[in-house]
C-alpha cells in the first residue's frame, strides 16, 4: 500500500513537473528546452559555468527575440533582451518590478539583512533615502585627499615588492580599496600595505565567501525558492560580522568621547545616530559593513580587470600614460580631484574594462506588481501577463558582448565610449544598474579606480605575467565574475 502511494505521489510530481515546462510555449515565449529537474541551468548546478556565463549564453542564441523563456529547476523566468523594454522595467514601469530577487532576513544576517541590495518595498526606499546624501560628489571630493593618500601608498608598496616578486593583481587591487574603504569610511589605516595578513584583509577574504553548510543552503534555496522562508540562511559569517561589529563601535565611542570629526562615511553615520532615534548603532554598523563589503570588492573587481586589459593592450597603455602624465604634470605631480573628471581617456578604458567584465554578470527583478507584456507588431507572440513573483533577469554580461551594439566586441577598445553619441549605450551598458535601483556607491567606486589606476599607470609599465592563464575563464561559483585563476601582472618602475 506504502509503495502504491509513493509511486503515485512520485508519478503526479514528474506529471506536474513536465506540465510546467509547458508554461512558455503557451504564451509563445521562445527559449531553450529545459532538462528535467534542473531546468535550463544545469551547466550552474554541475559547477561548470556561472549563472551571468549561462544566461549570457542563453541571451545570444536568441538573436531575434526580445525576450527568452527559461527554467529555473522548474520555475520559469524571463531573459530580458531588448533595451527597451529594460528600460521599461528599470524605469518606466519600476513599480512593477521594484525588488531585487535576493533573500535575506535581518534577524538572522543583520549586517547585510539591511544592505538596500537586499531590502524590499517601503524599507527599500526609505534605507536609500537616507544613505543617498552620503555618495553626493560633494561628498566625494570630501574623502578624495583620502584617496590620494592611499593611491601613494599604493605606488610605495608597489615599488618594495617588485624587485621580488609579480603581482597577483587581484590581492593587490584589493589591497588598496581595503585601505580606502577603511579611511574613508571608518577613518582607520587598514594596514593593508603594511602587514601580510591584517584584520581588513582577513574580513575582506571570508566575506562574500558563504562556508560549507551555508554554501549548501544557498545552493538548495536558489533550487527550491519556496525553501527561503523555511531555512536559516546568512552570508555575513557570524565572526565576521563580530569583527566589524566592533570596529563600528570603537569608532563611534573614540569619536564620541574625544569630540572627534573626520571627512569619512563613518561621520555621516555616527550624526544619523544622533539626529534620527529609528537610527540605532545596528544601523550605522549595518551600513558602513555595507560600504566596506561593496567598497572593496567590486571596485577590486573592476581595478584588476582595467589594470589586466591594460597590460595586455600596450597601445592603450601609452596612449593612457600621455594623458595621465599631461594632467600630472601641469599640477605639480598631484592628480587633484577636478583633473581626474577631465581625464576622457581613463573614462573610455574604466567604461570598457566594465564593459567587458561587468562585475554584476546579470541582474536579477522581481514582477512586484502584474504586468502586462506587450508584443511589437512583427513578433509571433500574444500579450501576455508577466505575473508577480516571476523573476525577470537582465544580462549584462550578454548585452554588454552583443555584435548588434558593440563591434568586435571581445576587443578592449576604450575608443568607442570617445566616439559615441551620448546616451547611445543606454540601457545596452549598465555596469551599474539603471533607474532607481541602480548603483549607490557609483562615484565612490568609479572614483577609487581611477584614481589608483592613474597612479600605477605614471610610476610604472605593466605587463601580463605569464603565470597568468590565458584566455580568461570566471568563476563558476563566485557571486562576481572574477577570473577562475588569478591574474599575473609584472610592474616595471619608470618614474
Ligand atoms: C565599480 C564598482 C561597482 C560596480 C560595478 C557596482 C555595480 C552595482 C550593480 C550592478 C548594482 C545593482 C543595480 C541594480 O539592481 O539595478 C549595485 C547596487 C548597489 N551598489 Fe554598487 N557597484 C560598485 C561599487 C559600489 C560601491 C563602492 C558601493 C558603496 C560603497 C556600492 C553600493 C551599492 C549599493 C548600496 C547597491 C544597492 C542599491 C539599491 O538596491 O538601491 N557599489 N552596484
Amino acid at each position: 500500500m506504502i509503495l502504491i502511494v509513493v509511486l503515485i505521489a512520485v508519478t503526479s510530481g514528474l506529471f506536474l513537473l513536465n506540465l510546467n515546462y509547458k508554461y512558455w510555449k503557451k504564451r509563445g515565449v521562445p527559449g531553450p528546452k529545459p532538462t528535467f529537474f534542473v531546468g535550463n541551468l544545469a551547466d550552474n548546478f554541475l559547477v561548470k559555468k556561472s549563472l551571468s556565463d549561462l544566461y549570457a549564453e542563453i541571451y545570444q542564441k536568441f538573436q531575434d527575440s526580445r525576450l527568452v523563456g527559461i527554467f529555473k529547476a522548474n520555475t520559469p523566468v524571463l531573459i530580458i533582451r531588448d533595451p527597451e523594454l529594460i528600460k521599461d522595467i528599470t524605469v518606466k514601469s519600476f513599480q512593477h518590478f521594484h525588488d531585487n530577487d535576493l533573500f535575506l532576513d535581518k534577524n538572522i544576517d543583520p549586517l547585510l539583512g539591511r544592505n538596500p541590495f537586499f531590502l524590499k518595498g517601503e524599507e527599500w526606499r526609505s534605507t536609500r533615502a537616507l544613505l543617498t546624501p552620503g555618495f553626493t560628489s560633494g561628498k566625494m571630493k570630501w574623502v578624495y585627499p583620502s584617496l590620494e593618500e592611499v593611491s601613494r601608498d599604493l605606488v610605495t608598496y608597489i615599488d618594495k615588492h617588485q624587485e621580488t616578486t609579480s603581482f597577483k593583481a587581484k590581492e593587490l587591487c584589493m589591497r588598496f580599496t581595503l585601505n580606502s574603504v577603511g579611511a574613508c569610511a571608518f577613518g582607520l589605516d587598514a594596514k593593508c600595505f603594511e602587514e601580510d595578513n591584517p584584520e581588513f584583509k582577513q574580513i575582506g577574504d571570508r566575506f562574500l565567501v558563504p562556508e560549507g553548510f551555508q554554501a549548501v543552503k544557498a545552493f538548495l534555496i536558489r533550487m527550491i525558492p519556496v525553501l527561503r522562508k523555511m531555512v536559516s540562511f546568512r552570508i555575513t559569517p557570524k565572526d565576521v560580522e563580530e569583527k566589524l561589529t566592533n570596529i563600528v563601535r570603537q569608532t563611534l565611542r573614540y569619536r564620541e568621547d574625544n569630540n572627534i570629526v573626520r571627512n569619512d562615511f563613518m561621520h555621516i553615520l555616527y550624526q544619523m545616530t544622533k539626529t534620527n532615534s529609528d537610527f540605532k548603532e545596528v544601523d550605522a554598523t549595518a551600513h558602513a559593513a555595507g560600504f566596506f563589503v561593496e567598497g572593496y570588492e567590486t571596485s577590486s573587481v573592476v581595478m584588476h580587470f582595467l589594470l589586466y586589459e591594460l597590460a595586455a593592450n600596450r597601445r592603450v597603455q601609452l596612449k593612457l600614460r600621455q594623458e595621465i602624465d599631461k594632467a600630472f604634470d601641469e599640477n605639480d605631480n598631484t592628480l587633484p580631484y577636478e583633473e581626474l573628471q577631465k581625464l576622457v581617456y581613463l573614462d573610455a578604458a574604466f567604461n570598457e574594462a566594465l564593459r567587458l567584465h561587468p562585475p554584476v554578470g546579470s541582474l536579477r527583478k522581481v514582477c512586484t506588481k502584474a504586468y502586462t507584456y506587450t508584443p511589437k507588431e512583427d513578433e509571433m507572440i500574444k500579450s501576455f501577463i508577466i505575473e508577480e513573483g516571476m523573476i525577470v533577469i537582465l544580462s549584462l554580461y550578454g548585452l554588454h558582448r552583443d555584435p548588434k551594439y558593440f563591434t568586435d566586441p571581445d576587443c578592449f577598445k576604450p575608443e568607442r565610449f570617445l566616439d559615441a553619441k551620448k546616451d547611445s549605450f543606454k540601457y545596452v551598458f549598465m555596469p551599474f544598474g539603471e533607474g532607481q535601483r541602480a548603483c549607490l556607491g557609483q562615484r565612490f567606486g568609479s572614483l577609487q579606480v581611477k584614481i589608483g589606476v592613474a597612479y600605477i599607470i605614471r610610476n610604472f609599465e605593466i605587463s601580463v605575467n605569464g603565470n597568468t592563464q590565458l584566455p580568461i575563464k570566471y568563476d563558476p561559483v563566485y557571486i562576481l565574475t572574477l577570473p577562475k585563476e588569478p591574474v599575473w601582472l609584472d610592474f616595471k618602475k619608470i618614474r
